[in-house]
């Protein structure tokens, strides 16, 4: 182990144990917004305590929520049943895109000034395709300095919707997904949302759905790029279920489920399962394709090592447009196979945390790997024997991307030590990690 500012781990060669999964950060956010905006009280279980799901409640707070943080994940939110009670605030988003975008959304709804900015990276993620619907019905939204990015004044609007709002798809789900979620708010008749182009990142849309379905507003879908939003019947649109329980997080869980592959396992990860909402549950089935040994429950996985009889990996070519998070683990995994690993739709990973296609590349030719980028692919190619790993003595740097620390972990199963520059950075969802993983590698 070492200082704050790197961790040096490994060489390890097993991974053997189970792993209690943190909330879903993309259901944690989500149930947050909609308990807010609902009538009644909602106890949220298992709720993810990490930097971006701190951001949203902090959030909420300053719109005048009562959130209460209790123990054991526990938090309970006073539904405001559609208007916040504070028609004026400047709120810190941090690097939330789960955050900034349907807050944004449900803000130009309010009819209030709000200001929403976020830390340097944020201010380089694009809000353009949102804030372009938004202002299809109304809503009258500046950039405060580049145009298409935050920091962003929301002012206030007179909403009023035509029956049709249209976004593009293909940068982001997020746009789709916030506009979903807010104008349920003030739909005087049914309105469509018309996705233009490509949907990428599609099963965050159904978390979305069934989400807002939970809540109690059916959204319904009569094309693939087409989705209903019923008309306002009562003044409170969202009414609590009461309590709802977060799944453990499936994009987290791949890197155990990982490890579980390339350290023999077996490794189990609780909290996710063949009935999960997530999308990126689907990195299982990705990781079968390469060759893992896996068996799973309702709300579990398990991956014992590999069949193949060479005991690694083998590489494999797929699309990840549906798992753009849990692809990153397939691309440190593919250090670990035989033949060449290519992730073929993952344009969104350029505008992530960071460039991630750019920084993933980069740090896995630190190793050693042979590496190959594109617009929107990478293809990844261990190094050709063991005695070709490097350990960079500068370490692998983690671009204040938490995916980069925790699917960098993974390479510390290859001959040697491996550090990793600011580890701290898993904090956005996932601030225990490394302490997870210490507890199941040898
Ligand atoms: O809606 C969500 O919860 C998310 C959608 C995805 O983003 P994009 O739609 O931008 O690909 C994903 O990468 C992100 O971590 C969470
Ligand atoms: C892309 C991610 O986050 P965000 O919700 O900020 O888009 C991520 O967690 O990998």
């Amino acid at each position: 182990m070492g200082t704050l500012s790197d961790i040096t781990i490994g060489p390890f060669t097993r991974a053997q144990g189970s792993i209690d999964l943190p909330g879903s950060k993309s259901i944690s956010n989500r149930a947050l917004l909609l308990a807010a905006l609902s009538s009644g009280t909602t106890t949220l279980k298992n709720l993810l305590d990490a930097d971006d799901t701190q951001v949203m409640r902090n959030a909420l707070r300053q719109l005048g929520l009562a959130v209460e943080d209790q123990a054991n994940h526990i938090c309970v939110v006073q539904g405001c049943g559609g208007q916040f009670p504070v028609r004026s605030a400047d709120l810190f988003m941090g690097n939330a895109g789960t955050a900034i975008r349907p807050l944004t959304a449900a803000l130009a709804m309010q009819g209030g000034n709000y200001r929403l900015s976020g830390v340097a990276r944020m201010h380089e993620r694009p809000i353009r395709d949102l804030v372009d619907g938004l202002r299809q019905v109304g809503a009258d939204i500046a950039y405060e300095l580049e145009d298409g990015y935050p920091p962003i004044q929301i002012n206030a609007a007179h909403i009023q919707i035509n029956d049709v709002v249209k976004v593009r798809g293909d940068v982001s789900s997020q746009f789709l997904t916030a506009l979903l979620m807010a104008l349920p708010l003030v739909a005087k008749d049914p309105v469509r949302i018309q996705v233009i182009g490509e949907l990428i990142s599609r099963p965050y849309i159904e978390i979305t759905l069934k989400l807002m379905a939970r809540f109690g507003v059916a959204v319904d879908c009569p094309d693939a790029q087409s989705f209903i939003i019923p008309a306002k019947t009562s003044e409170s649109v969202y009414v609590s279920p009461g309590s709802l329980l977060v799944e453990g997080d499936a994009s987290s869980a791949s890197y155990f489920l990982a490890l579980g592959a390339i350290g023999d396992g077996p490794v189990r990860v609780l909290g996710v399962g063949s009935d999960s909402i997530q999308g990126d549950v689907a990195f299982a089935d990705a990781l079968v394709m390469m060759g893992a040994r896996i068996t799973a429950g309702e709300d579990w996985i398990e991956v014992s090592g590999v069949k193949n009889v060479s005991g690694r990996l083998n590489g494999i070519t797929i699309d990840c447009t549906e798992i753009p998070d849990a692809a990153m683990t397939l691309a440190v995994a593919a250090l670990f196979a035989d033949g060449p690993t290519r992730l073929n739709g993952i344009a969104s990973w350029r505008v992530k945390e960071t460039d991630r296609i750019a920084a993933m590349a980069k740090e896995l030719k630190k190793i050693g790997a042979h590496v190959e980028e594109g617009a929107d692919y990478i293809v990844v190619e261990a190094p050709k024997s063991r005695s070709d790993w490097q350990s960079p003595p500068e370490g692998i740097d983690t671009y204040d991307d938490h995916r980069m620390a925790m699917c960098f972990s993974l390479a510390a199963f290859g001959p040697h030590a491996l550090k990793i520059n600011d580890p701290n950075c898993v904090a956005k969802t996932f601030p225990t990690y490394f302490g997870e993983f210490a507890a199941i590698v040898s």
